[in-house]
């Protein structure tokens, strides 16, 4: 099977172009597999890129647990890449169907290749039941959740997939490793949760780092990156618009106020392809 390693600032995953591979029979098996840094291919997971009825393409997300997630930033960008570079579509504009619906992406193209992609990923949801999160009320906006005998104050975002944004003085100091795994799975959030650290540096830039539902540690969180966006406009915190600082590079993100929608600006990089021996 032929497959193609891209990232988005970091955030790294084994792409197969569906158009022209067969579709994997148990794609959940096969990310945990070409996830691997050692006995696969390594990567945060797989990315498959596939025919759609009501799109140009088709992006179906697996974590490198094997888990299906709605919606990937950073993959979605390099899906838009893959799609053009490719020739499956050459279009500046391109519809891509994901796990929230379709979305509009904007490609910014350099000697015929392109170089960054602006998404237009959609409303945030805030109700805690859609989340989803055990969470009342209407918003959760700097809620307490204890986990190992820590209370942090989380704020909850879905782009399609759940986030929970902690805000702190240093986002060098958490210890990701050691918090992630009980944030990740805590009660609360009965899909789980991508848990994110953020460090405010001024109203309209931040630091922050991840640890991914199904993926661990990650250099990148697109959607996350929207959900910080959002969380730091609920909180009164940072502005709509934000350049957010990650461990592989940044994103420059805004909440729309004229149509509620978050856009996500950023790189995708195509690495190497190669034929998976499996
Ligand atoms: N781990 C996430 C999916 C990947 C999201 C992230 N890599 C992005 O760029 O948005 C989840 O299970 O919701």
């Amino acid at each position: 099977m032929r497959f193609t390693k891209m990232h988005g600032i970091g955030n790294d995953y084994v792409y197969v172009n569906c158009f022209a591979e067969k579709m994997p029979a148990d794609p959940a098996a096969l990310s945990i597999k070409v996830a691997d840094r050692h006995f696969g291919i390594g990567g945060d997971g797989l990315i498959l890129i596939c025919p759609s009825e009501k799109a140009d393409a088709r992006m179906r997300m697996f974590n490198a647990d094997g888990s299906e997630s709605e919606m990937c930033g950073n993959g979605l960008r390099c899906v838009a890449k893959y799609v053009y570079d490719h020739g499956i579509a050459r279009k500046p504009r391109l519809q891509l169907e994901t796990g929230r619906g379709v979305l509009t992406v904007d490609l910014e193209v350099k000697n015929d290749k392109v170089a960054r992609v602006r998404v237009n990923m959609g409303e945030p949801i805030l109700e805690p039941a859609r989340i989803p999160t055990t969470f009342g009320g209407t918003q959760v906006v700097d809620a307490p959740l204890t986990v190992g005998g820590q209370t942090y104050a989380v704020t909850c975002v879905s782009m399609g997939n759940p986030h929970a944004v902690i805000y702190i003085p240093d986002a060098a100091a958490v210890p990701l490793e050691a918090v992630g795994p009980g944030l990740e799975t805590a009660p609360v959030f009965p899909r789980r949760a991508n848990i994110h650290f953020v460090q405010v540096h001024s109203p309209n830039e931040v630091t922050m780092r991840t640890w991914e539902r199904g993926s661990g540690i990650t250099l990148a969180c697109g959607t996350g990156a929207c959900g910080v966006c959002v969380a730091g406009v609920l909180t009164g915190r940072t502005g709509r618009k934000l350049l957010a600082h990650l461990p592989g590079g940044d994103l420059e993100l805004e909440w729309s106020a004229a149509d509620n929608n978050v856009y996500m600006t950023g790189p995708a990089t195509e690495v190497f392809s190669g034929d998976w021996a499996d």
